[in-house]
């Protein structure tokens, strides 16, 4: 290290270690039951604009009422700290999987509901974003006018063509959400709204939901105060409803429904696909690991098999999308869904 910076003070770890940072004294919480649900639902208020956000979904699937609709849920869910929000746990989500997924979709002729997390990356717009491969870079000026550079018009004008086509065809309808609470209002109540698609309607959920989350009657209004000195903040979280068995069981009956499982350890992605697979008795389960989820992923399915799906070295180099692999293969499995539910 240069001697000239000085090296980092040694961290100062809390009293405990690392082992005592989750307090693993307290059972496992057991499966909701369906009361915890109604509960849930009925001491968190729906957010003030899900009704007139609802209408508009509800004009979009009578628009498509003939076609086939995915709603595709994207980015990470928050848990507020506060009612008067400063502090919240994040989720992570780049919004990546589901704005790239979203775009495939949308070229084999599927109508979008993109249900996201606000600011996250969006269908199109995620090509140049405001941070990564900035928008500005792709631009110069050139007598006094601004103009794309020469270098970029083929790829711009591809994805601007895309872009609009979508806008046209009245084929991709944006609808945000950022905490925990919202996200499974909306979820609800648009599993409601695609009902008449029957077997048409495709839920992928990529979002990366909370399990947790601080509950009405124990969250304080304003800001938490850190006191003079520091102080431990002991959070009391409970556990967010198993909504996926809802979805399945209530919400959307007859859709096809697709949910990813993230894990971080590669030792129990396969198992905990399956377990959320026999748990939910949905349609598919895609793994993934947060480090390789750019470059593989594997379909769990009913039947047991286990398909992995990998980009190639030349593939990752020259920047395919492992998307434009991964919708195909769930497109097929909607046509035979379709096919086998008659309607
Ligand atoms: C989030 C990523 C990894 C994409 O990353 P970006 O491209 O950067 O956006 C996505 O592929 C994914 O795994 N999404 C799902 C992540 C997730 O939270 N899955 C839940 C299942 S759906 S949430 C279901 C709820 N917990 C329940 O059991 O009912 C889980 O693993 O537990």
């Amino acid at each position: 290290m240069d001697s000239h910076i000085p090296s980092p003070p040694t961290r100062r770890l809390s009293m405990g270690e690392r082992e005592n940072a989750i307090d693993r004294t307290i059972p496992l919480f057991p499966p909701a039951a369906e009361i915890d649900e109604f509960n849930y639902f009925d001491n968190n208020e729906p957010p003030e604009y899900l009704e007139g956000m609802i209408r508009g979904a509800q004009e979009f699937v009578k628009f498509h009422r003939n076609g086939r609709v995915v709603l595709v849920t994207s980015g990470g869910t928050t848990v507020p700290l506060e009612n008067q929000t400063v502090r919240f746990i994040d989720n992570f989500s780049a919004g990546t999987r589901g704005a790239t997924s979203a775009e495939y979709f949308l070229e084999n002729g599927y109508a979008v509901i993109f249900l996201h997390r606000q600011f996250s990356l969006l269908p199109y717009s995620r090509h140049y974003s405001h941070s990564t491969n900035c928008f500005l870079d792709f631009m110069e000026e050139k007598d006094g006018k601004v103009v794309v550079d020469p270098k970029y018009q083929e790829e711009m004008l591809s994805v601007l063509r895309k872009y609009q086509t979508a806008k046209d065809h009245n084929l991709l309808l944006l609808l945000p959400f950022t905490t925990i609470n919202q996200y499974l209002h909306t979820l609800r109540a648009l599993s409601v709204t695609l009902r008449p698609l029957k077997s048409r309607a495709l839920f992928y959920l990529a979002a990366a939901v909370s399990d947790f989350f601080v509950p009405l009657h124990r969250i304080p209004e304003h800001k938490i105060q850190s006191k003079a000195g520091g102080s431990k903040l002991v959070m009391n979280l409970d556990p967010v409803p198993k909504f996926l068995h809802r979805l399945v069981d209530k919400w959307a009956p007859g859709a096809m429904i697709v949910s990813f499982k993230l894990e971080t350890d590669s030792s129990i992605l396969l198992s905990k696909a399956r377990q959320a697979l026999e748990r939910y008795a949905h349609q598919l389960v895609i793994g993934n690991l947060l480090q390789t989820r750019k470059a593989e992923v594997v379909f769990v399915e009913p039947d047991k098999t286990e398909l992995w799906i990998r980009l190639t070295p030349a593939q990752e180099a020259t920047g395919v999308d492992i998307e434009s692999l991964i919708i195909p293969a769930i497109i097929q499995r909607h046509d035979i869904w379709i096919k086998q539910s008659g309607n």
